[in-house]
């Protein structure tokens, strides 16, 4: 056997034991980050952004990230939306490895596969543009009109009577709610919002949420909302919050209906467990027990005990 046939059984080897151990991490998901490290370097000085964050959304499925400021959501959608390259890692939205686009499909990505919603009303639409002349220019830039699209997107978002009318002449909520009609113009898997009530009222808020929600159920499209406003919790399927670089914990809200067939809603809160097995205990457990540096654990059957290094804490 000469050497080059020995590497190539060795990696014939690694392949066929890398497929023996199950499927890819997150091969069914419409967005998988595994591992994600973006390192911003200024003037000699590095900035860890994501340190290692992972994060699986489903397809179909409407997520908020959460997280103070720097916390690393803006890098974070911003890679996901194929502005930005990540340090190391993987990144892959609709198929697409986000690593490895070359400039042409690069383009492609950002024009067919997702649409976006920022917080900036004037990022989102053209001031001299109708909202359904708005709406209708991607389909014309992408040579995809579609007689009455812009129409049906306008009523499904509940302002159709914003048609004839320029950003100018619509309050804030309804430049929004036109902005996610122009997000999903093109059919998009993804729609990413950066924001997107940041300069709104509560109940304005609410409306743009709702516009959010309608595209994502009628329409099918996955969506990501990065925002500060608390509201999102209640408009979301799961919410997960960042800390320093890494998802650090999840909200996932199930309804249900009680005895008198009324809704009700469930809210649970996780924390993430990354890959190599970390966890980040949320700060006021820890502080209410007063545990830090390390803690003693303990393996049960059904569970595993978390306590407060007593030892520890007294020396
Ligand atoms: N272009 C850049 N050059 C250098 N450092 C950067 C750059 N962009 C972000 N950072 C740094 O990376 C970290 C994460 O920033 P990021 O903007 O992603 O946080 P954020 O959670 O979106 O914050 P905010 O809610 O204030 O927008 C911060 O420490 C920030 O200073």
């Amino acid at each position: 056997m000469t050497a080059g046939t020995e590497a190539s059984t060795a990696l014939h080897d690694l392949e066929s034991k890398a497929r023996a151990h199950g499927p890819v991490y997150g091969a069914d998901a419409q967005i998988v980050c595994d591992n994600l490290v973006r390192i911003y370097k200024t003037d000699g000085v590095e900035v860890v952004a994501l340190q290692g964050l992972d994060l699986l959304v489903g397809k179909g499925e409407m997520i908020g990230i959460v997280g103070a400021s720097g916390s690393g959501k803006s890098t974070l959608l911003n890679i996901l939306s194929g502005l930005d390259v990540p340090t190391a890692g993987v990144a892959r939205v609709a198929d697409a490895d986000l690593l490895a686009l070359g400039a042409r499909e690069r383009l492609r990505f950002r024009r067919d596969l997702v649409g976006f919603v920022w917080q900036q009303t004037s990022r989102n639409l053209l001031p001299y543009l109708t909202a359904a002349e708005n709406v209708e220019l991607p389909m014309r830039l992408a040579r995809r009109r579609r007689s009455g699209r812009a129409a049906e997107l306008l009523d499904l978002l509940g302002v159709a009577d914003c048609a004839g009318k320029r950003p100018g002449e619509m309050s804030g909520g309804q430049q929004q709610r036109t902005a996610i009609a122009v997000a999903v113009a093109n059919g998009p898997q993804v729609i990413l919002a950066d924001e997107p009530t940041g300069e709104l009222d509560s109940v304005t808020s609410g409306e743009v949420f709702d516009a959010l929600r309608s595209a994502n159920r009628e329409l099918g499209v996955t969506t990501v909302i990065v925002t500060h406003d608390a509201m999102v919790a209640e408009n979301v399927d799961r919410t997960v919050a960042i800390r320093d670089g890494r998802t650090a914990s999840e909200v996932v809200r199930r309804t249900a209906l009680n005895e008198h067939g009324e809704e009700i809603v469930h809210a649970e809160e996780y924390a993430v467990l990354d890959r190599a097995g970390r966890l980040q205990l949320p700060r006021d457990f820890t502080g209410a027990l007063g545990m830090r540096d390390r803690v003693r654990l303990a393996l049960e059957s059904d569970h595993i005990g978390v306590w407060p290094d007593e030892r520890g804490n007294d020396a």
